[in-house]
């Protein structure tokens, strides 16, 4: 019989912190002696993500809406595939916690926030769970996080950093589009209650929490989840 692991998701906009708490969790865990270990999507160095690549580039469109929600689904799936295959599905299947940087939660954020009827929307996310959880057979995850920052104050976040993948100034089509962050934001904001996923205020009282005081809600939920399922 096989020991199923944990995966846990940090899900957020553009530039909310993910890569940060990703990797402080990862490391605490670490230090705590859990069997652990960090994945991160898309996979920019991986051949897998180069459909990905093309598409954020704007080579297929400059704007994300000229790509059908369910085309660029597909793209970043099958770099999630070949991760599974290749990177963590020994470790998970051994009962290993794997940290994701974003996952299949990604494309239900901004894919799903391409379509503004309610029903269309809902067919899409049905479409996407099955297509992902059920025909590629990636695992679902055991905990999502949504980093909750308001789009304008990730914008200053990522105020002159380099896109990950040419390493240059130039912003990805996502990035470069106010309009279509704004609305992720909100879709994402929908789904937290639809699936229960766990909402991290990054801001209070109009100001950023620091790094440390996220990390410790961070870590705090995950130790209960852990003593939920012994
Ligand atoms: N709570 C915070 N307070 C101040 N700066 C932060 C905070 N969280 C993240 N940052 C900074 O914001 C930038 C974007 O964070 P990052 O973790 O790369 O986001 P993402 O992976 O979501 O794109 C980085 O320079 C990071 O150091
Ligand atoms: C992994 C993934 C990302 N995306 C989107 C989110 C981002 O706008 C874009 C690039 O992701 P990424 O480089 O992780 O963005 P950032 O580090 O700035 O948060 O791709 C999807 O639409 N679906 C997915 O499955």
């Amino acid at each position: 019989m096989t020991q199923k692991g944990k995966l846990i998701v940090i899900e957020g906009v553009d530039g909310s912190g993910k890569e940060t708490q990703s990797k402080k969790l990862y490391q605490r865990l670490k230090k705590e002696g859990f069997s652990v270990m960090q994945i991160s999507y898309p996979r920019y160095d991986k051949a897998s993500s180069e459909m990905v690549k093309a598409y954020l580039r704007g080579d297929f469109g400059d704007k994300p809406q000229d790509v059908s929600p369910y085309i660029a689904s597909t793209f970043y799936a099958m770099d999630r595939y070949a991760s599974y295959k290749e990177d963590y599905e020994q470790f998970y299947k051994a009962g290993g916690i794997v940290i994701a940087d974003r996952y299949t939660t990604s494309n239900m954020v901004h894919q799903a926030g391409k379509i503004q009827d309610v029903k269309q929307r809902k067919k899409f996310l049905d479409w996407l769970w099955d297509y992902e959880f059920h025909l590629y057979g990636l695992p679902i995850p055991d905990l999502v996080y949504f980093l909750d920052i308001p789009v304008t104050m990730n914008q200053k976040l990522m105020k002159g950093r380099r896109n990950k993948f040419s390493g240059k100034k130039k912003k990805d089509i996502h990035e470069r589009d106010l309009r279509y962050l704004q609305r992720s934001y909100k879709t994402a904001l929908s789904l937290v209650d639809q699936y229960h996923w766990k909402r991290i205020p990054c801001m209070r009282a109009e100001k950023l929490r620091s790094i440390e005081e996220i990390h410790e809600e961070i870590y705090e939920i995950f130790i209960n989840l852990l003593r939920k399922s012994d």
